[in-house]
């Protein structure tokens, strides 16, 4: 029976033998090639932090629907000239959500100043609890990618130089930190129907194009994935850990040995917040299957600029085009 491994990562961040660091990476690299989804106990995040976090998003989204709409992207607000990095309402599928950038972008870089979407600055106020939410998302992440590294027989910091580009003139990551809550309405209509089983849904089925998601589910699930053919596994609530999973740039990166696999959100009769972190490199990172992958390559190189601009127009919170309905 399929399960969703829980890996005690402490030996990744603390001092430890090789050997303990190199059995956890083993780990790691099945959990993505089989299950595509595991949860991380032993991070070292404060659980103060964490829960502060979680105070921020909701003072966020208990503002008016007016006060939010300061933060819209241009489709929902026509004063607002960002179209990728900011505030969706529910109204495009049942959830609502609040899009980050890195605290640390480049500000002088070309793409920022030129407005490019993918290198939209945030205009919610990030304040110091913000800073060491990502700050700490940033570590993991860096730690779960130097253990692929490990998995692979590469060198342990082959990644790191893909995920920062700033000390070679670049913008920085282009990771994307999201807030979702999920509100209760009565008698709402789902966003979707779950295509194999009817369930109704407040989160479509998908897979995300990043590298790995970082995500907090606070106190209630909801989150399904698909384990094999139309059959759909709950995550549970682990209090404090984090829910990892691979994305499909990853899985272009690794020639299709780690999977993406599609999850979603059963509608509930409750609120839900959710707060995943996506990790992703810088824009002109190429996504070329690793050197130690000697099969058939796959797929064809792309630059991870190019290949999240095409991803994302797969997701309904992205659709924002002008005669877009939603
Ligand atoms: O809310 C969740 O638990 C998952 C949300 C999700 O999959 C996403 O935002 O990509
Ligand atoms: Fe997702």
């Amino acid at each position: 029976m399929t399960n969703i491994p829980t890996i005690d990562i402490s030996p990744l961040l603390f001092q430890s033998d090789e050997q303990s660091k190199i059995d956890i990476s083993k780990s790691i690299r099945h959990a993505c090639e089989t299950v595509g989804f595991f949860q991380i106990i032993g991070h070292g995040i404060d659980k103060d932090l964490i829960d502060n976090m979680v105070n921020e998003a909701q003072r966020f989204f208990q503002q008016s629907s007016e006060e939010k709409q300061d933060y819209a992207v241009h489709k929902w607000n026509r004063l607002n000239s960002n179209t990728y990095r900011g505030y969706f309402p529910s109204s495009i599928n049942g959830k609502e959500g609040l899009d980050l950038c890195s605290p640390y972008m480049n500000c002088e870089h070309k793409l920022v100043k030129k407005g490019d979407p993918l290198h939209e600055l945030n205009k919610w106020k990030i304040n110091e609890i913000l800073i060491k939410y990502w700050d700490e998302m940033w570590r993991i992440g860096i730690e779960l990618l130097r253990a692929i590294a490990r998995a692979f027989d590469l060198d342990v910091f082959y990644f790191d130089k893909f995920l920062d580009d700033r000390s070679t003139g670049g913008a920085g990551t282009i990771s994307t930190f999201r807030l979702n809550f999920y509100p209760q309405i009565e008698n709402a209509t789902p966003v979707s129907i779950g295509v194999d089983d009817g369930e109704p849904l407040s989160c479509e089925e998908h897979c995300d194009g990043c590298l790995f998601t970082i995500l907090y589910q606070h106190e209630i699930g909801g989150l399904q994935i698909e384990i094999e053919n139309g059959k759909w596994m709950d995550v549970p609530v682990i209090p404090y850990a984090f829910v990892i999973n691979t994305g499909k740039c990853l899985e272009r990166w690794t020639n299709g040995c780690l999977k993406a696999v599609k999850h979603r959100v059963k509608l509930l009769k409750q609120e839900r917040l959710s707060i995943p972190f996506f990790l992703e490199p810088s824009y002109s990172t190429p996504i070329i299957p690793l050197p130690t992958i000697n099969c058939t390559h796959k797929y064809d190189p792309i630059t991870y600029g190019q290949y999240i601009t095409e991803s994302n127009k797969k997701f309904k919170e992205y659709q924002r085009d002008e005669n877009d309905s939603s």
